[in-house]
């Protein structure tokens, strides 16, 4: 395998808390009430504007001006977007065996590039990334296979020679229009089943991964 392709949100990074924060205070701003860790969890994964949107039907319908809700949620979660996020166990040396292994890693998420760089640095992971693409890259977001198929062109690989790993029918349905290989990570803010992407693999650890990646360990 030539390349790994990994969603961020939820695959590598347990970011819910900090989107959660951020969130609040938005909702806080706008004299409405606050959401639990779960239920915010459980928007994530199409990108910041569906968040924030999801936020707003949770709490009373849509606002007046979406514009500036969506700013405000911007201008929370700049200001903190590493703080409570924290890799998933066994993310950091899993990427160090692969990268070792001279597989070629990539990210594709929906989250802006300018957040997952800052979070990416600050947990010590953006060493082993050869190429991210987030919202803005390109004009399509995931589920569109145009991003995961352009991470892939930046990494020099294609979809016969790659794996999409991520956390969601988002992720599953963006490597099945992109034909890529899919692994699932069940640990992330999955809400659907993902049977019908027929993911390659299913992993709750992320040791499991470099053992099937690296040994064919449970390889179907
Ligand atoms: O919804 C987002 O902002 C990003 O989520 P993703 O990293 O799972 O693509
Ligand atoms: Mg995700």
């Amino acid at each position: 395998m030539k390349a790994i392709v990994f969603d961020l949100d939820g695959t590598l990074i347990d970011s819910a808390p900090d989107l959660h924060a951020a969130a609040n205070r938005m909702l806080g701003d706008l004299g409405r009430p606050p959401l639990t860790l779960e239920r915010v969890a459980g928007f994530v994964g199409n990108g910041v504007p569906a968040l924030v949107a999801r936020c707003l039907d949770a709490t009373g319908g849509p606002a007046d001006d979406f514009d500036s809700a969506l700013a405000r949620f911007r201008k929370h979660y700049a200001r903190a977007p590493a703080q409570l996020t924290r890799p998933y166990a066994g993310v950091e040396p899993t990427l160090e065996r692969l990268a070792a292994s001279g597989v070629a890693l990539g990210i594709c998420t929906n989250k802006p590039p300018e957040f997952a760089v800052t979070i990416l640095k600050e947990l010590g992971l953006m060493r082993f990334v050869g190429a991210l693409v987030g919202e803005g890259t390109v004009p399509q977001l995931k589920p569109d296979p145009a991003p995961l198929l352009h991470c892939l062109d930046r990494l020099g690989a294609d979809e016969t020679s790659a794996l999409y790993v991520g956390d969601s029918e988002i992720d599953a349905e963006t490597a099945f229009r992109a034909k890529v290989p899919f692994a699932l990570f069940s640990g992330g803010y999955l809400r659907e089943s993902v049977d019908a992407f027929e993911p390659v693999y299913v992993f709750d650890h992320f040791d499991d991964l470099s053992d099937y990646v690296l040994q064919g360990v449970g390889r179907r």
